[in-house]
């Protein structure tokens, strides 16, 4: 018989989000929270936390992104608290984006690509959000290990804090740095494009950047591949405020929030309720 090719990332994407909706719910175990859930701000309430997240979340939206940052926060223990969450949530058909945001020189990168979305990764996530900073093409390791393993990457583009446009917006030439990475993107995805799918390298545009797509310029359709939306809730962001962001792009969009689903929690019942809901609002709203 002959093997099957595997499904790419963008592929898998696709069919998560027209089963569960669009949302990306966010696993942010920030202090607040945790004792806002009557936890303790320690490994054992990190621990409690994220399985109640797990519960609620796995096979009931679309995509799960972990901040990793508050899991590195307790160490080596929480780490392991993260791969848990990332093998449950994917064991139960849940694509996991795992937000670390990493992005170093070529040689440094290709360990972070082994490390995150390699083979033999201790706890390999669906997609990872990288850093392009030190350049497009210093990402080449991670594209490249994430498309040998069907998985995907998602490039800031044009993040959703206020500080992030010193360096986004900035010409170098003709072009924005925004405007690099859409092209960077959009070069990765020309393959799916032409297959009528959906890439597997994504970006990252804030759904509180304002009107800076119009006054960039930038083609975020022509990408082809996600568009994740962090800032929806907590940062302000809406689902009027994607519609004029992302214009004729939104069919790619995914939308993310964290703090203002997870503020339904303790809950079980009350945290997937709300995802559910915030999931549904969304959709209607991006149709
Ligand atoms: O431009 C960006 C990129 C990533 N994020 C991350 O998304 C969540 C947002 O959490 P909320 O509680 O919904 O504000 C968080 O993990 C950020 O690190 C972002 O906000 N903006």
């Amino acid at each position: 018989m002959t093997p099957q090719p595997q499904p790419t990332f963008g592929q898998r994407l696709r069919a998560a989000t027209q089963e569960h909706g669009p949302l990306c719910a966010g696993i942010d175990p920030h202090r607040a929270l945790v004792e806002s859930w009557g936890l303790t701000y320690d490994l054992d309430g990190l621990s409690a936390f994220t399985a109640t997240c797990v519960e609620a979340f796995a096979g009931h939206v679309a995509v799960v992104k972990p901040q990793s940052a508050f899991f590195e926060a307790f160490g080596s223990r929480g780490v392991a608290v993260l791969e848990g969450a990332i093998g449950q949530l994917r064991a139960a058909g849940t694509l996991v984006l795992l937000d670390a945001k990493r992005g170093d020189i070529g040689s440094t990168m290709a360990a972070y690509a082994e490390a995150y979305l390699g083979g033999s990764a201790p706890a390999p996530a669906d997609a990872l959000t990288v850093s392009p900073y030190l350049g497009f093409e210093s990402l080449r390791p991670a594209l490249d290990t994430a498309a040998a393993h069907g998985r995907g990457v998602f490039v800031l583009a044009l993040t959703s804090n206020p500080e992030g446009k010193d360096v986004q917006h900035a010409r170098l030439g003709a072009l924005s740095v925004a405007e690099t990475m859409v092209l960077g993107a959009a070069a990765e995805n020309v393959q799916a494009r032409a297959a009528g799918e959906l890439g597997s390298t994504g970006l990252v545009v804030g759904a509180t950047v304002g009107t800076a797509v119009q006054e960039l310029g930038l083609d975020l359709a022509a990408v082809g591949g996600p568009l994740l939306a962090p800032g929806v809730g907590a940062q302000g962001g809406t689902a009027e405020d994607l519609k004029r962001v992302f214009g004729d792009a939104l069919p790619n969009v995914l939308p993310a929030s964290s703090r203002d689903v997870l503020s339904a929690g303790p809950d079980v019942a009350g945290l997937r309720d709300r995802a559910r809901a915030t999931s549904d609002r969304l959709a209607t709203l991006l149709a």
